[in-house]
Order: C-alpha cells, then structure tokens, then sequence
C-alpha cells in the first residue's frame, strides 16, 4: 500500500480482494495463536486486545503449581519477575537493552512516579509542556502534580487529528520547561509523533521526556533508544494482549536510574527489602521503580502476550498495520465519503499507528448501530468512530466486512434509531 493509500495494482473494494490479501499475509498464521470466540468483527484492539490461546494455561500454572502446591516457596521465583518480564518487554516491543524497563502498576501510577522524578531532576524549572489531546489520565496526573508543586502546566495546542509535531514543542520550550509530557501514538487520531526530533528539541533546550506508550507499544516501532528518550510508560492490554487491568511498565534510560526517585518509597524499591530496615534506601537499577508486591498473575499474562509479538517481530507487526489502515482508508474513501466521513487520523500510514478514526456527525449513533451489529468500534468524543486494527489478530476480511457494515447502516439510516445521547462508558 502506498504511503497516499492509492489502490494498489489489480486492486478492487469487492470481498474477494480482501480475502486475497488475508492469503498473501505473512502474519496470517498468528490469528491461530488467539480466540476468536464467535463472528464478532472486533475493531478494538486498541481498547482490549485478544486472548492469547496460551494465557488461560499460564494462568492455571501460576495458580495451580507456584500458587496452589508452592505457596511461599514461590517468592524467590517472583520477586525478580518484575525485571525479568521487563527486560523482555524492553527487548522485544521497545527496542531497549536489558535493565531499563520494569512491569509496575497502572500506567497512571508509572506517570505519577516518573513525573514526580522527572521534575525532581530539575529543581530551578517551573514548567511541564503537555499536549492538549494527550490521554486524560495523563492530563489529570499532570494537573494534579502542578497543583501540589505550584508549577506551571502548558497545554501544546496540537491539531486533533494530526498530533504535535517537533516545531510546535520547539517554540514553547524554554529554559524553565523541566519536562515534555507526550504520547507516542495519539489515543484519539492515532498520529505518530517524531518521537527522535522531539526528544532532541527537548535536550537542547535541557528539558526532559516522558513519553506515553499505550497505543504504540506492539504496533510500531519505538525509538526510544535512537532518541535517547529519558522516561516512558505504557500498558499491556492493548496490542500487548496481555489482559484486562494487566499490570503496565515504566523505562528509565540508564544514565538517570542513579539520580532518579520516584515519590512512592514502597519496600519492593528498598535496597535490601527483607533487611526491615526502620529507613527507607532505595535500591539500585530498575527496582527502585516498583512500589509494592508485583500481580504476578498479571506479569504471567504479560510474558505470553509477548510470545506472538517476539515470534512475529515488530518490524513485520508495523508493515502490517500499515497496509491494514492503509487498505480501511482505501475503502473509507471509496464508500463512506461520499456517506459524509472523513479520515480523522494523517493520511499517510507512515505518520500513524495501527488505529485509523474517522468523523461523522453521528458517529456516536454509527457505533451503536454497529455494535448491534456484533461490529465493535470505538467511540471519541467530540464526533469520532476509531477503528483499531491489531495486525496480529485482525483479517482484511475483518477490515472489508467492518467497513462494507458501516455502509450499510449509514446507507438506510440504521444509525439514527439509537439514542443521541453518549453513555457513560463507550
Ligand atoms: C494513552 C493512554 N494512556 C493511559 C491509558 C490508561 O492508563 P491506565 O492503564 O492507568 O488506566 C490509556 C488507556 O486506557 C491510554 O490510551
Ligand atoms: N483502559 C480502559 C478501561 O479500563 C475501560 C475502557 C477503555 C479503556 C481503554 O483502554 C481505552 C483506551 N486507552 C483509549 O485509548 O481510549
């Protein structure tokens, strides 16, 4: 697929075309690797990625064997699981040598430590640059720690369906921004920031970076190595197809870690943990960024999610997002334009994640119409309906059928028989 998303040679928008391009995938043989309960056209990978086929008996091994026949004896297994897992992680989805990334917490706890860190480091400034759209939890986190520190939030006014890009944070740093709060791929557009120019951009004028990961890990490759990118956090229920509420991670660049503190001084990040001691002494390397007992359930879940994603490499996972959102706009362009949606992510596939959002000014009642339909998008606010393809699990069969049902809906006016009004959870 091009980078404009011309149809490419002998292309056509009928089924047998989609079905001839599930033949050529080379990451077809992965769908085999996860359930697929029933017909549903899952369009959410971005939300909830599948189940792996081997998660359910990790899982009975943890519980039933480290769990249920070893109890205590299990500890001296799970207490470097954090690390481990990490290291794993940071190999196989970040790019990252070992001993920079730990699972820990939510992604919203990791922001809150590595924010307060972050700023930690730099004492005399006054300021954290956030993008306006960025993540809500990522906002909120940024407010509140303004708020308790006194300092200063500034919002980058990004285009909401093209992101920030490397000018737009040059002109506002300055040299009492402490810190550049950004995500890598955006929640609602899906658009790829310049995450190497940024970072650079951010150095110079001696501020530091902290990137959010939630929809780019597994569905690009990160820099974060070529930027020399200092902080990075991100979930595992996404394209990590680790679970609901798995655990996240953080990555601390390796240079920091001695200077680094994080603000929750738990006995997991205390340098001789089973010493009791009265006084807190944080521990060396990434352990000092844990807090309290790992899920190890939740870890379990993580490392065989990561079992497909190492199998596949995320150069080949990359290609195939691509071409997949590149293949959907194709098909948006041809037969939803002119149903009065537009592409509300960057037109190139290059410049964006695996997600392509569309706008509709009934977007919130298309997605009720698909849903009845068993087609599961996501909705955005303001107007947006976001399609997440997960190029491990989901078919351009999958793309062609979920678009050919948008279609239909729009085309009769199925959509306007639901409520206008959004419900609480989308
Ligand atoms: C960009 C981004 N950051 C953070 C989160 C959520 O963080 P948490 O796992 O703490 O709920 C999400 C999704 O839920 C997200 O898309
Ligand atoms: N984490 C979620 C949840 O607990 C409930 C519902 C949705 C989510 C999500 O992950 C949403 C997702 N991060 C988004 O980009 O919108």
């Amino acid at each position: 697929m091009s980078e404009h998303a011309a149809p490419p040679e002998g292309a056509d928008f009928g089924h047998d075309f989609a079905r001839a391009l599930d033949a050529a995938d080379p990451l077809r043989p992965y769908r085999d690797w996860f359930v697929y309960a029933d017909d549903t056209i899952y369009l959410d990978g971005n939300s909830l990625g599948r189940l792996p086929k081997g998660t359910p008996a990790r899982l009975q091994e943890v519980v039933g064997d480290q769990w249920g026949r070893s109890l205590i004896r299990s500890w001296p297994r799970w207490t470097e699981f954090a690390t481990a897992v990490g290291d794993r992680l940071g190999r196989e989805v970040l790019g990252v040598d070992d001993g920079q990334v730990a699972i820990s917490d939510s992604t919203t706890v990791n922001l809150y430590k590595l924010i307060n860190a972050a700023l930690d480091l730099r004492p005399d400034r006054r300021t954290i640059l956030i993008e306006k759209d960025n993540f809500p939890t990522d906002l909120y986190v940024v407010q509140g720690i303004a708020q308790a520190r006194g300092i200063t939030c500034v919002y980058l006014d990004s285009d909401i369906d093209r992101g920030v890009d490397v000018s737009l944070v040059a002109d506002a740093l300055s040299d009492d921004v402490a810190l550049v709060v950004l995500s890598h791929v955006a929640y609602r557009s899906g658009a790829l920031a310049d995450m190497v120019s940024i970072t650079a951009a951010a150095h110079e004028a001696g501020a530091l970076t902290l990137w959010d990961l939630c929809h780019s890990a597994g569905s690009v490759r990160i820099p974060l190595r070529e930027a020399t990118a200092d902080f990075a956090v991100g979930c595992t229920y996404k394209y990590l197809n680790a679970g609901p509420g798995a655990p996240a991670y953080l990555y601390v660049r390796r240079d920091l870690q001695s200077q680094a503190r994080q603000p929750i001084w738990g006995w997991f990040s205390q340098r001789d943990q089973f010493g009791m001691d009265q006084q807190y002494a944080a521990a060396d390397g990434m352990a000092r960024f844990l807090t309290g007992t790992p899920n190890m359930l939740g870890i379990a879940s993580v490392d065989e999610g990561l079992n497909a994603i190492a199998d596949a490499g995320i150069g080949q996972i990359q290609e195939g997002g691509r071409l997949l959102t590149g293949y959907a706009q194709l098909l948006a362009d041809e037969w939803l334009r002119p149903l009065d949606f537009a592409v509300a992510s960057p037109r190139q596939p290059s410049r964006r994640g695996a997600h392509l959002t569309l706008h509709h000014e009934q977007a919130w009642q298309v997605c009720q119409a698909m849903i009845a339909r068993d087609v599961v998008p996501d909705f955005r606010t303001p107007d947006r309906l976001r399609l997440g393809f997960s190029p491990l699990t989901t078919s351009y069969d999958e793309v062609w059928r979920g678009l050919d049902q948008i279609r239909q809906i729009v085309q009769v006016g199925e959509h306007l028989a639901f409520p206008t009004e959004r419900a609480a959870v989308t």
